[in-house]
């Protein structure tokens, strides 16, 4: 039977009395990739950034794995699994690509290489070995020993990404991964991003790129003025009048 990785039970968030999430109500189940969609303001930030405790909501809850993780501070969250990568790419611009890689590798052992220095020669050469390959699935690693700041910013992107996937999350939270990308980096992404999901890791991603958002998702739930307005299969959504209604009203 297919399991829910992520419950998001019933959360409102307002912010000084505008509704920004309304009656949110959705399951992202194991090994899916999950769009979530809307027009401008509609809301997917802010869901995000309740998911993954930047922003408290102010009722309901988020369910990772079956645990309450409504309350927990951001690092806390990441610790038990979910790993993001946001708009603006978060990396360390004075390290090298590699380095970059392996900080969030070594963070995820938690420091238990510290009480050992042998164990922690063995698992830095373990670690090295895991950023190269993750280096080599973005495709950066023949940059690999140039300092991230360098990067354009299609690269910090796939950057950020090998970052994330450095920590094998249980689930991947994607804030417009392809946003500032040229057509050939977005395509490169969107095979990388269908390689991922052939390993079975669970995925939601915020998008603009329609043509990213039905190359990718299994399912889709789409955000109106806070509130669900469509949630289903890509045909279903597509089809659906009330998502063409508020994409028309709002320009796109
Ligand atoms: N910290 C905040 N304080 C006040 N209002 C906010 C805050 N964050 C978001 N909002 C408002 O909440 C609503 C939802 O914003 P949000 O950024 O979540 O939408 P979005 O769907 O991510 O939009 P976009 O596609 O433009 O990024 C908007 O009206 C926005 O102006």
């Amino acid at each position: 039977m297919e399991n829910a990785v992520l419950h998001v039970a019933d959360v409102q968030k307002n912010f000084r009395g505008l509704k920004a999430l309304s009656d949110i109500d959705l399951q992202v189940m194991e090994g899916t990739t999950h769009a979530i969609i809307g027009p401008n303001g509609a809301g997917k930030s802010t869901l995000l950034n309740v998911c993954i405790g930047r922003l408290p909501p102010d009722s309901g809850a988020v369910v990772f794995d079956g645990e309450v993780i409504t309350g927990k501070k951001p690092h806390e969250i990441n610790q038990m699994g979910i790993a993001r990568v946001f708009q603006t790419p978060e990396i360390f611009p004075d390290l090298t690509l590699l380095q970059n890689v392996m900080v969030p590798a070594f963070a995820k052992r938690d420091g238990s290489f510290r009480l050992n220095p042998l164990q922690m020669v063995s698992a830095q050469a373990v670690i090295r070995d895991e950023a190269e390959h993750w280096l080599t699935d973005v495709g950066l690693k023949e940059h690999m020993h140039r300092t991230a700041g360098s990067l354009s910013r299609g690269d910090k992107r796939r950057l950020e990404l090998a970052m994330a996937l450095v920590q094998h999350p249980r689930l991947l939270l994607l804030d417009e991964p392809t946003a500032g990308m040229s057509r050939h980096d977005t395509n490169s992404t969107i095979d990388l991003l269908k390689k991922i999901k052939e390993r079975g890791m669970t995925k939601v991603i915020i998008e603009h790129d329609m043509h990213v958002v039905f190359s990718l998702a299994d399912r889709i739930t789409v955000l109106a003025q806070g509130r669900i307005i469509a949630d289903g299969a890509p045909d279903e959504v597509r089809a659906n009048p009330k998502v063409r209604e508020a994409y028309l009203g709002g320009n796109h």
